[in-house]
């Protein structure tokens, strides 16, 4: 089905989160001409994969938020999406506005602390500022210490370290690995040795104690901290890049029976929500064995799209297949779905 394809009448996607699933999606919906309409508690589309950098470069900030407007016009909608309903199919907005959806594609995301994730629902202007805010708190800090050595924390203490050499910069990770375990070893053990080579303090294997009674992002002069091994650390700036979780508010309730521990949706291999075919998750809320990665949420959202477009033809649905990214339109027989 292209732009000049014909699409039943009646056919309205919806789309809940405009992160880079939520925006991949919106794209090949508005190419294949299908009504949609995308929702974001913001009004821009932040490329959080440059969030670090723009927490230590000037100016940075605002090449990372994109507003929506300019892209999708009036088929973007600004609101939190606080319900799910099935039934109805529905979603219902913070504000109570409903919006009926003939297919859902459900992509909220993780969320996590600022400055890795940004998920509040204020102006792209504001979100800009609180970049460049927190650029001022570093520069002024003398030492900084981040918490939690998964991607975020290793990126942000290496764009620390790499923008202001001559700052003291501790990491400490609960685990001794650094980096996420879906990773390769040798990936991880990579991005350890980076961060010595830059000179970052690396405190491995310890947990921080304390952490929700200190004051984050804003720079104290010289904080006493301690883990939970009686190492003693003194910085005077503390960024957390830790807890990210997946963003499940929208549908915990409605779709209780298909959320997985995580947090994360159930999908089937053609990432349509257990038993409703009319319903896909796509990105890092949908429950794949797989690093949760903006390139991933891509090649969820292509397979969503296109079994969308599929079924509305009468054509088979496409498979996702975890770490084939080559291959990963596959198309399968799906009787069921016909
Ligand atoms: C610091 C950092 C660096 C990264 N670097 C890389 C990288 O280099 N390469 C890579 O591939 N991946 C990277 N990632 C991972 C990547 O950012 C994620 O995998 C990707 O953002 C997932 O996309 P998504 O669309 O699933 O969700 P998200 O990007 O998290 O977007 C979710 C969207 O949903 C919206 N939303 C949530 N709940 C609601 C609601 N109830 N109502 C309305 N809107 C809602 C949010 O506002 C948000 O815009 C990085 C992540 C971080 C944190």
């Amino acid at each position: 089905m292209g732009a000049q394809g014909s699409v039943p009448e009646g056919v309205h996607v919806v789309v809940v989160g405009g992160g880079f699933g939520g925006i991949a999606a919106a794209q090949q919906l508005k190419s294949s001409g299908v009504r949609f309409t995308l929702i974001d508690l913001k009004d821009a589309f932040h490329h959080n994969v440059g969030a670090l950098r723009a927490s230590v470069q000037d100016g940075f900030a605002q090449k990372t938020f994109i507003p929506y407007a300019e892209t999708f016009g009036e088929s973007f909608t600004q609101g939190r999406v606080v319900l799910v309903e099935p039934e109805g199919q529905r979603v219902v907005l913070e504000d109570g506005q409903e919006v009926l959806y003939s297919h859902l594609i459900l992509c909220t995301g993780t969320e996590g602390p600022f400055p890795g994730k940004y998920t509040s629902p204020s102006s792209s202007q504001t979100a800009v500022q609180r970049y460049q805010d927190l650029l001022q708190q570093i520069q002024a800090a003398g030492s900084v210490l981040v918490v939690g050595g998964g991607v975020t924390g290793v990126e942000m203490a290496a764009e620390i370290k790499t923008e202001f050499p001559d700052k003291k910069v501790v990491l400490v990770h609960s685990r001794i690995p650094l980096a996420d375990p879906g990773l390769l070893s040798s990936v991880r053990q990579q991005a350890k040795e980076v961060l010595m080579e830059k000179g970052v303090e690396l405190v491995l294997g310890q947990k921080l104690l304390g952490l929700e009674g200190v004051e984050l992002n804003v720079t104290r002069g010289n904080q006493l901290l301690t883990t939970d091994q009686g190492t003693e650390i003194r910085a005077d700036l503390v960024i957390s890049c830790t807890g990210q979780r997946v963003n499940s508010a929208a549908y915990a309730s409605g779709l209780a029976d298909w959320v997985a521990e995580d947090g994360s949706l159930k999908v089937n291999p053609h990432l349509e929500v257990g038993s409703h075919p009319n319903i896909y998750a796509i990105g890092d809320c949908a429950n794949i064995q797989e690093p949760k990665m903006a390139y991933h949420a891509g090649l969820h959202a292509a397979v969503a799209v296109s079994n969308i477009t599929n079924s509305l033809s009468g054509k088979d649905l496409c498979t996702y297949s975890t770490g084939s990214s080559q291959h990963y339109l596959t198309q399968v027989s799906s009787s069921s779905h016909h």
